[in-house]
């Protein structure tokens, strides 16, 4: 009997201990959401509203719609808040960056999964984090990347090599997202690893801003990550005029903030001259730190940003070249490729990917013809040994270039992309990808 009389007061307890949370976060003025129940919050309304997480994005597309840019759910004892427009995450991660720079507080028994928040990516805003993220740098800061050239190419060769071996014995068409991660895992080995080697430039990547656009396009069209990670504030703050309390986990539309046409024209278009400066030049310029403004963000922007940008679009550079370069990729069956995504750990292509691959050759001058600047550069002076690449124009206008970045970028994925780079530049149009 007594155990009862516990259990029930304890019960009691709890209901009026949840209401007081409740109560004062009704004094709040919280960004609007869905109306929620006592205890349960939104739980039930999501559950209805969407299957899992992965297809929490046409929610919040249709909140923002009808709340407006800032919207908040409750899933859990904490409200989530989520912020769907570049501006209103430009004026959160830089605008005020020191107080949105901080992870939500972790839950005792999620510590355990988060390293006990000490690790770069999961320490709170604060001196340990500073000191993590100085380290980071100190190994892989920008003026750093070249020092890893050969583990580049020792990753780049193993790629090369088993692609080939699968490619060869049979004509059938190669699934290539296993050979890729086998690749990545390689790289990071060596970054781990190995003592960094000798200087080699990246000068080849410089005189390629075709390449560059086509990895941000890539990147804005099929960011790895949907969200990024969860954010949390330093203190009580307001955003936009609401209350964003101490305790609230932020996070960001990404993938629609690279998709919103009121920032970027025909958005679902994948069109690489839109980072070319003047559609076409030699340049591409674009801040995607995200300090001045926000129109993607793929790396997350503000202080927490990914420390890694540089290195991972070197990376991904790296590969595409060289793998269009050393291979013609034809998808199985002459097929259109489907881009369709689904949730892994990052997005990844719902198809894997299938393509015949077979070694190229004179493939330095399908590069430099595939990738430099657009129109195709015509030299009229030119150094001894260089060769005119006009003669192969009409050569590498066959290229169906299939590259799949996902598994390239890393810890990170990216997506694919299917253009013919020289058909694209007389091409009138763009593909729907
Ligand atoms: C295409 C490749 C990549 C993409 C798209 C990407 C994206 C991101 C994003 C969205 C965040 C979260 C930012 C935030 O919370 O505001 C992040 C954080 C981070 N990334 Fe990356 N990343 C990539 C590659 C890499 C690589 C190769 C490394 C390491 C070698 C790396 C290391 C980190 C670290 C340490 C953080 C945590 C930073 C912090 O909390 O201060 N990333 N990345």
């Amino acid at each position: 009997m007594e155990f009862w009389l516990l259990l029930i007061a304890f019960l009691c307890l709890f209901v009026f201990l949840l209401s007081f949370l409740d109560l004062s976060r009704k004094n709040k003025k919280l960004p609007p959401g869905p109306p929620t129940l006592p205890v349960l919050g939104n739980f039930l309304w999501l559950l209805r509203s969407s299957n899992n997480f992965s297809s929490l994005e046409p929610v919040l597309r249709q909140l923002r719609a009808q709340y407006g840019p800032i919207v908040t759910l409750h899933l859990g004892s904490e409200p989530s808040i989520f912020i769907t427009t570049a501006e209103a995450a430009h004026k959160a991660l830089v605008r005020s960056g020191s107080i949105f720079a901080s992870r939500p507080p972790a839950l005792e028994t999620t510590r355990i999964m988060l390293s006990n928040e000490t690790t770069v990516t999961t320490a709170p805003y604060g001196p340990l984090w500073l000191q993590l993220r100085q380290n980071f740098m100190s190994a892989f800061h920008p003026s750093r990347l070249h020092l890893y050239s050969d583990g580049r190419k020792w990753a780049m060769n193993i790629l090369r090599s088993r692609l080939l071996e699968e490619a060869r014995p049979n004509h059938e068409a190669i699934v290539v997202v296993d050979h890729f991660q086998h690749a990545v895992f390689c790289l990071l080995i060596y970054l781990c690893f190995v003592k960094p080697g000798e200087e080699i430039t990246e000068e080849d990547l410089k005189r390629m801003p075709y390449l560059k656009a086509v990895i941000l396009e890539t990147l804005r069209r099929h960011p790895p990550g949907h969200f990024i990670l969860p954010h949390g504030v330093t203190e009580d703050t307001k955003l936009e005029g609401y209350d964003v309390p101490r305790n609230s986990i932020i996070n960001f539309t990404v993938a629609d903030m690279g998709w919103d046409a009121d920032v970027w024209e025909d958005p679902m278009e994948f069109r690489p001259e839109r980072f070319l400066k003047n559609g076409n030049g030699e340049e591409v310029v674009f801040d995607m730190k995200g300090i001045k403004e926000i129109k993607m963000m793929p790396f997350g922007a503000g202080r927490r940003a990914c420390p890694a940008i540089a290195m991972a679009l070197l990376h991904q550079e790296y590969f595409v070249a060289n793998l269009v370069r050393d291979f013609t990729w034809t998808a199985e069956n002459g097929c259109a490729i489907d881009l369709s995504e689904k949730q892994d750990f990052t997005m990844v292509m719902k198809n894997p990917l299938r393509v015949h691959i077979s070694p190229r050759t004179l493939s330095v001058l399908f590069l430099a013809d595939a990738f430099c600047a657009l129109p195709a550069k015509k030299s009229d002076s030119k150094d001894e040994g260089e060769v005119d690449d006009r003669a192969y124009v009409q050569k590498a206008q066959t290229l169906p270039v299939i590259p799949h970045l996902m598994e390239i970028s890393s810890l990170a994925s990216s997506t694919v992309m299917a253009w013919n780079a020289r058909g694209y530049s007389t091409m009138k149009g763009t593909r729907h990808l």
